[in-house]
């Protein structure tokens, strides 16, 4: 489909709440909304929900602040789609540093191998003419499950790196200053930039949009630059939660989100959804405002407890809390199914 630009797209936010009012097989439960919210009050003080998280609690991810960094995390989140595995007991894992790592970890420390190894991975005059073979080599498993869809990472890379050459010199930090340290120019410099963040779809007549690797690039970005400097969005905010797989499975699992009987039996016998399916998009829809309503409910539980959080409590420190609490609670949500979509926008 011919991209026209994003005129004419609902945003992210405007889209979650037209899809959570008009969804059938998926509906956000109140109570739950709160409960989670009230599991998260109790949270916010905590190192979890404030922007050095992101480095405290994630050895793969970068130490420091610099020019290097911040075009890690550009790879990275260029290549950030599609882990799950046909089977949970076989998938791909990556060794480094005396560790096992699986899904996103796996990606993150395959660049991190890579780099050990010499090879500039992060740099795009590399990965804009890296070869298939290089691909393959650089993501290559420590199991016999290979990385999903390497191929498509492989002509993702190149596009990327020839468009990062042309348009910003070579460098995502060129891109970063060019939004003005705003958080909502940055993602739309990303979107119109680099076709394969374009996350968007449509939904009863209407055009919607996701963007979830657009603006977790963006709450990374924010990340490793420890919200300063040229990390310094003003309007960092107004990104919502990233529509990933996970998010919608732990948000069940806690009671925010439920499922018709219909749409569960279809996850649990493992059916898998195509990209823009009604149900994946109230999946993602819903799952997106269910966090912007916990995310507001929690503002109102620390407004009354009168208890100051560290910070500004946004959707992308609950995202990331949320998304690091269902890492841990693997065995427990054993029994809540994620949906099966394959392809290179989450
Ligand atoms: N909603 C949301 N989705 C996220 C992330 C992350 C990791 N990012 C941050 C978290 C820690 C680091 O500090 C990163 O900054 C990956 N994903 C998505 O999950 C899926 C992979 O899951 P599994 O197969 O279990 O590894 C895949 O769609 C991937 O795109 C996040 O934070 N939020």
């Amino acid at each position: 489909m011919e991209w026209g630009g994003m005129e004419g797209i609902l945003t992210p936010r405007e889209s979650a709440r037209f899809i959570a009012e008009n969804s059938r097989d998926v509906c956000v439960d109140s109570g739950g909304v709160r409960r989670v919210a009230e599991l998260l009050l109790a949270r916010a003080a905590g190192p979890e929900l404030r922007v050095d998280g992101w480095k405290a609690l994630h050895e793969l991810n970068p130490r420091a602040a610099d020019e290097a960094a911040v075009n890690w995390v550009f790879v990275v989140d260029t290549l950030n789609f599609s882990f799950w595995a046909e089977q949970e007991e076989h998938k791909c894992l990556v060794r480094y540093g005396g560790k096992t790592y699986s899904g996103y970890w796996s990606l993150c420390a395959a660049v991190n191998r890579a780099l050990d190894e010499g090879i500039p991975i992060t740099s795009a005059s590399y990965y804009a003419t890296v070869t298939l073979d290089q691909v393959w080599n650089i993501f290559r498993s420590d199991s016999d499950v290979a990385m999903p869809l390497i191929e498509e990472r492989h002509r993702i890379l190149n596009e990327t790196g020839k468009i990062l050459l042309e348009k910003f010199g070579g460098s995502f930090l060129n891109c970063v200053r060019k939004s003005e340290k705003s958080a909502q120019k940055l993602l739309h410099l990303v979107v119109e930039s680099f076709p394969s963040y374009r996350d968007v779809t449509q939904y009863k007549g209407k055009r919607i949009s996701f963007y979830k690797r657009a603006q977790i690039l963006v709450a990374d970005t924010w990340s490793v630059l420890e919200g300063k400097g040229d990390g310094c969005f003003e309007d960092i905010s107004s990104i919502t939660m990233f529509a990933d797989y996970r998010l919608p499975q732990i948000l069940v699992y806690l009671g925010a989100l439920k499922y018709s009987d219909k749409l569960l039996k279809k996850l649990l016998d493992g059916v898998m959804l195509s990209y823009g399916d009604k149900q994946e998009v109230e999946i993602r829809g819903c799952a997106v405002w269910c966090v912007e309503l916990i995310r507001d409910c929690l503002l109102e539980l620390i407004e009354k407890s009168g208890e100051k959080p560290n910070g500004e409590i946004n959707s992308i420190l609950l995202d990331y809390y949320l998304w690091d609490y269902a890492r841990d609670h693997r065995e427990d949500m054993k029994g809540i199914p994620f949906h099966r979509t394959r392809c290179i926008y989450y």
